[in-house]
């Protein structure tokens, strides 16, 4: 009986992006919001003619792989070589054994650069096509520009770009001859790309409409001009909190206390500016609210220090690769003045984000005798963050 036949897309991400200068490999950078390698993988994983995906990878741990792949579906993932060749055939390889191991044939092979995370289907869907008549197919553009030979960096001469073409990936391939080809490579010179070793054993290579989409990210300024190293990603947090004002022997806000006849009634020290800013962090990375990580319910609490609370949701954010950028909080009430603390209060706080005082802005007002804050009966603050991650590579 006839064994079905799968076709494979082969991601080539062994690379290590000398020329990016990313300082890791560039297919880890993230690029609208996700690693350049999962936006492959997606890309691949969409299109309804590709079965199997194999990752040929350059070295990374387990837990980033894992963070970069992203829960996405891939069917093996192995080390890749010196070159781009040698990683290429790493992937024949392993795509030999999963069919082995699976027990189906091969029938087309997608050869991919994943520096090049746009795949348009419609490039696919040319491939396919082209693979009725042919047993390899590449993805070209003409080339747009004026090419200029030069020698020893000096002006020779123009080449004319009317015959020229610029090739991309994927590349399509019967899988028996693509393997035979990197099997029985002998050539002294090392191809920059798969068809041209299909093309060296005489055989014919059709090509088909590429996409300026799928370009190929190579030097530090393709992912400068796509925004990838200028946006930050950015996340907004809020928060808001109200304690009662009793008599006392002083408030806690913002870390310091103030000596009056009031206290603030609460499980903890009531400081209500630290439990907005620590509200405002969480709220940053969804990560629930204070009540979540404190339950007032917890006899640890009472009379706790609310600093510890801050401190926490800040190593949260860390643990997610966040950090502060820039925090506001203001103080809602009548009484006591919070003008002369300002200062102190916004280096408390810096203290215990780990940032610096120009980060944390502490305002109050009052609401015009108005309300329960106008009346004395308590004190409410309002508090918001900015926290940015490095998102430049992982
Ligand atoms: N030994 C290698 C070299 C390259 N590649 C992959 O082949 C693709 C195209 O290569 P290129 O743009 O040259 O990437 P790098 O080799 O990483 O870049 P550089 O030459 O700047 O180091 C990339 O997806 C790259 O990860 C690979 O899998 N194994
Ligand atoms: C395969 C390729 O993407 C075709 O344009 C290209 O040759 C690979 O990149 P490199 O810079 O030549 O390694």
């Amino acid at each position: 009986m006839q064994r079905n036949v799968k076709n494979i897309a082969i991601i080539l991400a062994g690379g290590v992006g000398a020329r990016a200068e990313l300082g890791s490999p560039k297919q880890f950078a993230i690029l609208d919001g996700r690693p350049i390698l999962q936006h492959n993988i997606i890309n691949f994983t969409a299109h309804p003619y590709i079965d199997h995906i194999i990752l040929v990878c350059a070295d990374i741990n387990d837990e980033k792989l894992e963070q970069i792949i992203g829960g996405h579906k891939i069917d093996d993932i192995v080390q890749g070589g010196e070159t781009r060749r040698k990683s290429a055939f790493e992937g024949l390889k392993a795509a030999k054994k999963l069919s082995e191991d699976i027990g189906f044939n091969i029938g087309h092979i997608f050869i991919h650069d994943a520096a090049r995370p746009h795949i348009p289907a419609k490039v696919i869907d040319n491939l396919v096509a082209a693979l009725k008549n042919h047993v390899a197919a590449i993805p070209i553009l003409p080339v747009a520009d004026t090419i200029l030979q030069t020698h020893d960096d000096v002006y020779d001469k123009i080449i004319d770009r009317n015959a020229l073409r610029i090739v991309q990936t994927p590349q399509a391939f019967d899988f028996d001859i693509i393997y035979n080809a990197h099997e029985n490579w002998d050539q002294d010179f090392e191809p920059s790309d798969d068809a041209q070793m299909v093309h060296k054993l005489g055989l014919n290579v059709a090509i088909v409409d590429g996409d300026i989409r799928l370009k190929k990210y190579t030097y530090k300024d393709d992912f400068m001009m796509d925004g990838a190293l200028k946006m930050p990603n950015i996340r907004i947090g809020g928060g808001y909190d109200v304690h009662r004002l009793i008599s006392g022997d002083g408030v806690y806000l913002c870390g310091v206390k103030i000596d009056c006849d009031k206290a603030l009634l609460g499980h903890s020290d009531a400081d209500v500016a630290l439990h907005a800013a620590t509200d405002a962090i969480l709220g940053a990375i969804a990560a629930g609210d204070i009540g979540d990580h404190f339950p007032p319910s917890d006899a640890k609490w009472a009379g706790a220090s609310s600093d510890q609370f801050l401190a926490h949701a800040v190593k949260l954010c860390e643990e997610k690769g966040y950090y502060l950028s820039n925090m506001d909080i203001t103080i809602i009430c009548e009484y006591p003045k919070i003008g002369p603390y300002k200062l102190k209060m916004r280096q408390r706080i810096a203290e215990i984000c780990k940032v610096e005082p120009e980060q944390i802005s502490v305002k109050a007002t009052t609401t015009e005798k108005l309300g329960f804050t106008g009346r004395g009966e308590g004190i409410a603050a309002m508090a918001n963050v900015i926290m940015m991650k490095k998102e430049m590579a992982i």
